[in-house]
């Protein structure tokens, strides 16, 4: 069994429909340190879930880097989706001419061995939203043709930048 330390819903359901272990979420919101690195923000914030919780646990880190707005709103995502929403996220990407952005994500294991990570990115474009699945970002994110919310979550998955970094933990799980 894995621990799955988010306070996001949208997070815990992808994880458990990807990993080989049953994925237990603990809805625990451990402090996040303000970086521009997701490795280092990841990082911290496993360690120190791991010290509140006392067993072996993950997290993930994500955010959506827009390349014509110099990768904003990057490691801030979650902040900016709060305070101004992916409405307004797009009508600044509107205003340029590259609609060009990708999501990342950083997944952060620890256990008494110390922290690993595992990276994931995909690339796509921004758009008006579209669709109704997914969560946070995923009705502006288009992939292929397709925006994240438009996608069944096993479709998502398959391409995402969660999906990517949970495929990469999940490997390193099988060979340890
Ligand atoms: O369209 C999206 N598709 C995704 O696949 C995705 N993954 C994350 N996000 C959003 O990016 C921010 C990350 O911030 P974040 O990593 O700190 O997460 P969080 O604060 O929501 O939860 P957590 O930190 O307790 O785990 C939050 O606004 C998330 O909603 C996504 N948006
Ligand atoms: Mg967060």
């Amino acid at each position: 069994m894995l621990r799955f330390v988010t306070s996001n819903a949208g997070k815990a359901r992808e994880a458990s429909q990807y990993l080989p272990e049953a994925v237990e979420r603990v809805d625990y919101d451990y402090p996040e340190i303000q970086s521009d690195s997701l490795e280092a923000i990841a990082t911290a914030g496993a360690r120190d879930a791991y010290r509140e919780i006392g067993e072996p646990v993950f997290v993930d880190d994500s955010g959506l880097f827009i390349d014509a707005l110099g990768g904003f709103p990057g490691p801030y995502s979650s902040y900016v989706d709060e305070k101004l929403g992916i409405e307004r996220v797009q009508a600044l990407a509107a205003r340029e001419e590259n609609d060009r952005a990708r999501f990342r994500t950083v997944v952060a294991y620890a256990d008494d061995d110390g922290v690993e990570t595992f990276e994931g990115t995909v690339r796509g474009r921004i758009v008006a939203p579209r669709g109704s699945g997914g969560f946070g970002y995923d009705p502006i994110f288009e992939h292929r043709g397709q925006t994240f919310a438009e996608m069944s979550p096993e479709e998502k998955n398959a391409v995402s930048h969660r999906g990517r970094a949970l495929a990469a933990f999940g490997d390193w799980l099988a060979e340890r």
